[in-house]
């Protein structure tokens, strides 16, 4: 008998609440330095329909790289698979934000969800529009799948960045030479930033995820969103490459395809069973949630959810 998934989130949300050791918010983008380190939120949106959530699961968030979900599959819309001769689809072993490997591999990055990679994905989703046009696009992806018209950028969080993403402007740039960002670096980077500064709350980016737990159908529709085929595949790369260098241990510790951003928020999937968001902005030493990797590894053990499972059960 699966447990009691409304008790086991009660617990988890409280232990989260209470503990002391909460990593450290982001500071290099000034404006994420202000937000509470004592924030923690989980919503739980199962695919039978339900919505359970606990904690801090109404305030929105800056969703950072987990928006790199949402681009990547925006962009595979637009171009297929030819993407993939502008970025690869291995684990890079490094920091979001290195710049080392760029040179071995002549400007192609690693995969879509470091920065380099999602910049990359953002340049192809520029072609053809004007940035604002393309910030809209993602913006209006994101609340169709949510269902949810009211997810907003927060501008202020982009034009922080704007102000402070030196370390992005020279991937971009460094990228452009190898002809790999084909837009001016500022004009892909602007909207990069914009995409980053999607604001959500766990409520809504646990919605905005369900396409991926129900094999890329639309929750409330059972509309295509992508091919059962390609919501595999992005899962596969938010599995090998969600967690930046930490990709391997949230693997090992949750089991489900995860992508973290440096808010503090991780967008979890169990294939089948439920989309999940947490949220806790106190970073781990990989730029990771610290309580939402924790609070993941304690909810899956909990149900019994792992890919790896023999099979992963609803619960009751
Ligand atoms: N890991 C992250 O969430 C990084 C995203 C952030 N916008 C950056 O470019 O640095």
């Amino acid at each position: 008998m699966a447990a009691d998934i409304e008790t086991v989130l009660t617990e988890i949300a409280a232990e989260m609440a209470a503990r002391p050791d909460r990593g450290d918010v982001a500071t290099y983008i000034p404006q994420l330095a202000k937000v509470d380190v004592g924030r923690f939120g989980i919503a739980v949106a199962l695919n039978d329909g339900r919505l359970i959530a606990r904690g801090d699961a109404e305030i929105p968030f800056s969703i950072q790289s987990v928006s790199k979900v949402f681009t990547l599959t925006l962009a595979l819309g637009k171009v297929g698979d030819t993407l993939w001769r502008r970025v690869g689809r291995e684990p890079s072993g490094n920091p979001f934000n290195s710049i080392i490997q760029l040179e071995h591999e002549r400007g192609i990055p690693r995969n879509p969800f470091i920065n380099a990679g999602a910049i990359v994905v953002t340049d192809v989703l520029l072609s053809g529009h004007q940035p604002r046009e393309a910030i809209g696009e993602i913006l209006r992806f994101i609340q169709f799948l949510a269902d949810d018209d009211t997810v907003y950028i927060d501008h202020q969080v982009a034009a922080s960045e704007q102000a402070t993403g030196f370390r992005n402007v020279a991937l971009a740039n460094y990228m452009r030479s190898f002809g790999n960002i084909t837009h001016a670096p500022e004009m892909a980077l602007g909207v990069y930033y914009h995409h980053c500064a999607i604001a959500m709350s766990c409520r809504q980016l646990a919605l905005a995820g369900r396409f991926l737990a129900h094999d890329g159908r639309h929750a409330e529709t059972g509309h295509s969103v992508v091919s059962s085929e390609r919501a595999r595949r992005i899962s596969a790369l938010m599995l090998t490459c969600g967690h930046y260098d930490g990709s391997g241990d949230f693997a090992f510790r949750v089991g489900v395809p995860g992508k973290s951003g440096v808010g503090g928020g991780i967008l979890c999937v169990v294939p089948g069973v439920a989309s999940i968001a947490v949220w806790s902005p106190g970073l781990n030493e990989n730029g990771n949630s610290k309580l939402g990797s924790i609070a993941l590894e304690k909810l899956a053990k909990a149900m019994n959810w792992s890919i790896f499972a023999p099979k992963v059960s609803p619960p009751a």
